[in-house]
């Protein structure tokens, strides 16, 4: 298992994201609800940014691309930006996670080995969400990463040829299973962990495993461990995996243990789902969390003073108050959650314009859309 330099990270350890940006749309029972910035690179930036953590970012898109980004991808003036329609049907409604069809409508050019920087860096990401990931480019993300995080959608995806949706392929028949071995975290949402035995995986990787409303679980050779989640009232569930991955990698970054990476996963994962697109983090909100990260280490639960995989794996002392310092943090009046009133069921509209969101709310009333730029 490639996972000893996790634990050797510190907050100026550089990062190498990769993945395409794309362009959601949203559809509830056939109308569209919203349209945002999509694809794990853009949530993930987010997490990243909201906790100080220096990165890179390498994604395409097409001359289309509508939103501002902090970090510029690389324009494909022949490429349109991967577009992907999401598809809720209010008929299923399975425990909290709304299930969704989803169709990528456009897919931008993938990203190949000769697009990646060649100066080495401390951890890599490697997000992709239409494709775009090749056998070849985790290759050489492995070759210049001391330890990358694979979201495992980025494997396994594969496009209908007549409407894009998208389907999940065995991870063995991926073309990616011989790189295992070499990477360090692999996540995967409960319904992509069909698709491969955990079992098997463990051996080579650690294995995080996303369960919606009820939290996660981490699989390592020798144990496994769960972790509780954080109440949220779910509006959109895209992009919870995504910020998931972000927390757990910044927890780690800034050297936690793993249990409480994973809660911090946990945490910005309950944050997404309270807002539709890109979580709006608010900075006092953050700051909270960074002086509760802090405490942690203060506790002297630094994994990178430890160098000892198996112990990091395992729930310190203080694991529980520190959610219940993040949940506090959630509700203290101080930091303007804005989690929306309403859900996608209700059919309000959202249109992003630049990177603000405006959502537009139906007036049943009036018959007329009412813009509200998030809450007061
Ligand atoms: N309804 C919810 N309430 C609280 N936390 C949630 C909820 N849904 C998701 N989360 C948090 O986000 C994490 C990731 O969610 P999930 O397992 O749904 O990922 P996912 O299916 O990959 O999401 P997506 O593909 O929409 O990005 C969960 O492990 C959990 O911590
Ligand atoms: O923006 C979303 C998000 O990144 C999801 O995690 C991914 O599954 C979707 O394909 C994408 O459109």
């Amino acid at each position: 298992m490639v996972l000893e330099p996790i634990f050797s990270q510190n907050s100026t350890s550089r990062g190498l994201i990769v993945g395409n940006y794309c362009h959601d749309v949203l559809m509830r029972d056939g109308m569209v609800v919203a349209e945002t910035l999509g694809g794990a690179a853009s949530f993930i930036s987010v997490v990243l940014d909201g906790l100080s953590i220096p990165y890179n970012l390498i994604a395409k898109v097409g001359s289309d691309f509508a939103y501002a980004t902090n970090h510029i991808p690389i324009v494909i003036p022949t490429c349109k930006t991967t577009l992907f329609h999401a598809y809720f049907d209010s008929a299923i409604d399975t425990g909290g996670h709304q299930d969704r069809v989803l169709k990528r409508v456009f897919a931008c050019d993938p990203i190949r080995p000769s697009d990646l920087p060649e100066t080495g860096f401390d951890f890599g990401m490697a997000v992709g969400v239409g494709g775009e990931i090749l056998p070849e480019t985790l290759e050489q993300m492995v070759g210049i990463c001391n330890v990358v995080f694979v979201d495992v959608q980025a494997l396994i995806r594969v496009f209908d040829v007549v409407d894009g949706t998208v389907k999940l392929v065995g991870l063995k028949e991926s073309g990616f299973f011989h790189l295992l071995p070499r990477i360090g975290v692999l996540k995967a949402s409960a319904d992509e962990a069909l698709f491969f035995d955990v079992e098997e995986v463990r051996k080579w990787c650690c294995v995080v495993v996303t369960h919606g409303k009820d939290g996660c679980k981490v699989y390592w050779k020798d144990g496994e461990i769960e972790i509780a989640p954080f109440a949220a009232n779910q509006v959109d569930p895209t992009g919870a995996g995504d910020s998931f991955l972000g927390g757990l990698v910044s927890g780690l970054v800034h050297g936690l243990a793993v249990p409480d990476a994973a809660l911090l996963g946990n945490f910005f994962g309950s944050l997404t789902v309270g807002q539709v697109g890109l979580p709006r983090l608010d900075l006092k909100l953050l700051q909270i969390v960074k002086d509760e990260m802090q405490k942690r280490k203060m506790q002297g639960i630094v994994c990178n003073e430890r160098r000892d995989d198996e112990l990091n794996f395992w729930k310190h002392p203080g694991h529980e108050q520190f959610h219940t310092s993040l949940s506090a943090a959630k509700i203290t009046p101080a930091c303007h959650i804005q989690e929306c009133e309403w859900n996608l069921s209700s059919s309000p509209r959202v249109i992003e314009q630049g990177n603000k969101t405006n959502l537009l709310i139906n007036s049943a009333h009036e018959g007329s859309f009412q813009s509200v730029h998030g809450k007061p």
